[in-house]
């Protein structure tokens, strides 16, 4: 288990540093590391990660008992704690998970995560990541007075999940695994990696940070969570990385351009895209052309409406956040595709916010468009909000951010208005944190 663990952290050491990217990471004869069967302790089957879930929360599994559930869930409210000292310190290897996903073993299971090229789904990988993330944080916060926990963790933030090269196969098994690698006061950053099997080996194939949040058991306020404990260099070294984490995060929020104006070299970029696109026929800053092979920001858009059924509700009897994240990294594929005309590729996922819980029997309307594009990269936002029967004005619950590698070059993307001009640089910046550009590879095959 230890031996796991060290190899585990050693492995996102390596990877998962900030700024580092794939071309980098595949570079590094450290991330070349594999991750050997016979290391790993014994995995959970993926199905039972949601069971698991529900039985640490108490979880109904009939819709029409959900009240009945949450009444249950309000008595255990004595069982949390005042202050975070209460609670005993933890180690990185307490919240140590492996699950396995055993696509090759079990063909039954492939259907669910096939695309129709024949690869792997990555909105069916986003819910997995989700569930076995909360999954982690109830390992660290895991209390031997109470079967069932009395927090309810929900997930804030997917910070960063970096794809690597390997081409995943829906006929061979995956392994994920994770453990909490950070905590705040009422805040847990999760590393997971996923890795896919290759002869005899695990190797990887992506990785992920979260940060997952614990509320009381009626899911209203904040809750302490157990201290962490780093073991040794490479623990502290993770645990440094997620308070730089946190910094990062706070640094890059009180800069964004719906607080303050952008930086002199990004209104040059600005004011040099709209005098590319004034009418050199016409002396007037209305009449605009568009550039050759672009296309205006406007025209890139794709929405959609989903209702969220009771059958999507999370163990909280909100919409679970994966299929919320499912749903907008699919029209997010779709509205790259549409704009490259070839079939994209997903590098990188980052910032996806959790602003708001969605409601059960909520409209979510969900809106993407291409904000930025540089050679064959698109990043594209996605942008969802509710509207209830009841109440018809639009909240915004999540805005997901998600880089895609297309097989052409694709079109130059132009800003219109001095909105969709912030949404440009919005997207630069994303793009730019994103790692550095990686060469288009034919196996590198991850899909909707
Ligand atoms: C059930 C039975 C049958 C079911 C059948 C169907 C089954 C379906 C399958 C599902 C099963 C699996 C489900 C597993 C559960 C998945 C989880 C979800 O879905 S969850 C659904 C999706 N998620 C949601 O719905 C969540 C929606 N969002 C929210 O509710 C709130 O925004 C919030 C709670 C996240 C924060 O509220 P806010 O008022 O801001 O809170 P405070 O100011 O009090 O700060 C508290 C701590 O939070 C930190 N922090 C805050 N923000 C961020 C950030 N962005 N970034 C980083 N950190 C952040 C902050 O620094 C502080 O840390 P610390 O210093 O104390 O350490």
């Amino acid at each position: 288990m230890r031996r796991a663990v060290l190899r585990l952290c050693t492995l996102s050491k390596g990877l998962l540093t900030p700024g580092r990217g794939l071309t980098q990471g595949s570079q590094n004869p450290e991330n070349q590391r594999v991750f050997h069967i016979h290391e790993a302790c014994s995995p959970i089957h993926v199905n039972h990660v949601r069971d698991k879930l529900r039985e640490i929360v108490g979880a109904s599994t009939n819709w029409r008992d959900h009240v009945k559930a949450m009444e249950e869930r309000k008595l255990l409210q004595s069982f949390l704690a005042k202050s975070q000292e209460e609670l005993p310190p933890r180690r990185m290897k307490d919240s140590y998970v492996e699950v396995l996903l055993p696509l090759g073993s079990q063909p039954e299971l492939r259907e669910k995560y096939l695309t129709v090229q024949n690869a792997i789904r990555f909105g069916r990988i986003l819910e997995d990541l989700d569930s076995l993330g909360v999954l982690i944080c109830y390992m660290h916060t895991k209390m031997h007075s109470t079967k069932m926990s009395p927090l309810s963790i929900v997930t804030a933030l997917v910070d960063k999940i970096d794809m690597h090269k390997k081409c995943l196969s829906p006929e061979q098994d995956i392994k994920f695994c994770g453990h909490v690698s950070w905590v705040g006061k009422t805040s847990m950053e999760v590393k997971m990696q996923m890795f896919q099997l290759h002869g005899n080996e695990f190797c990887p194939v992506l990785e992920a940070t979260f940060v997952m949040v614990a509320r009381d058991s009626e899911n209203k306020r904040s809750a302490f969570v157990n201290p962490l404990i780093p073991e040794g260099p490479e623990e502290e070294e993770l645990f440094r990385q997620g308070e730089f984490n946190k910094g990062r995060r706070v640094a890059f929020s009180s800069a964004s351009l719906l607080k303050m104006a952008p930086s002199a070299e990004e209104r040059m970029t600005i004011h040099e895209m709209f005098l590319n696109t004034l009418d050199p026929k016409t002396i007037s800053f209305r009449s605009r052309v568009l550039p050759r092979n672009a296309v205006w920001m406007e025209n890139s858009k794709l929405k959609s409406l989903e209702i969220c059924h009771p059958q999507e509700r999370n163990i909280f009897n909100r919409i679970f956040g994966g299929f919320l994240m499912r749903k907008a990294y699919e029209l997010g594929w779709a509205t790259a595709c549409n704009f490259g005309g070839s079939r994209p590729f997903v590098v990188a996922v980052d910032d996806i916010m959790f602003q708001k819980p969605v409601e059960v029997g909520s409209l979510l309307f969900l809106s993407s468009q291409v904000c930025y594009t540089q050679g064959n990269y698109i990043q594209v936002r996605v942008h969802s909000e509710v509207a209830t029967l009841q109440n018809k004005e639009h909240t915004t619950t999540n805005v997901f951010h998600f880089t895609f590698m297309s097989e052409k070059e694709v079109p130059l993307v132009f800003p219109r208005t001095y909105g969709e001009s912030m949404l440009y640089l919005d997207g630069q910046r994303h793009f730019n944190s994103m790692s550095a550009p990686v060469a288009l590879r034919n196996d590198y095959l991850v899909e909707p």
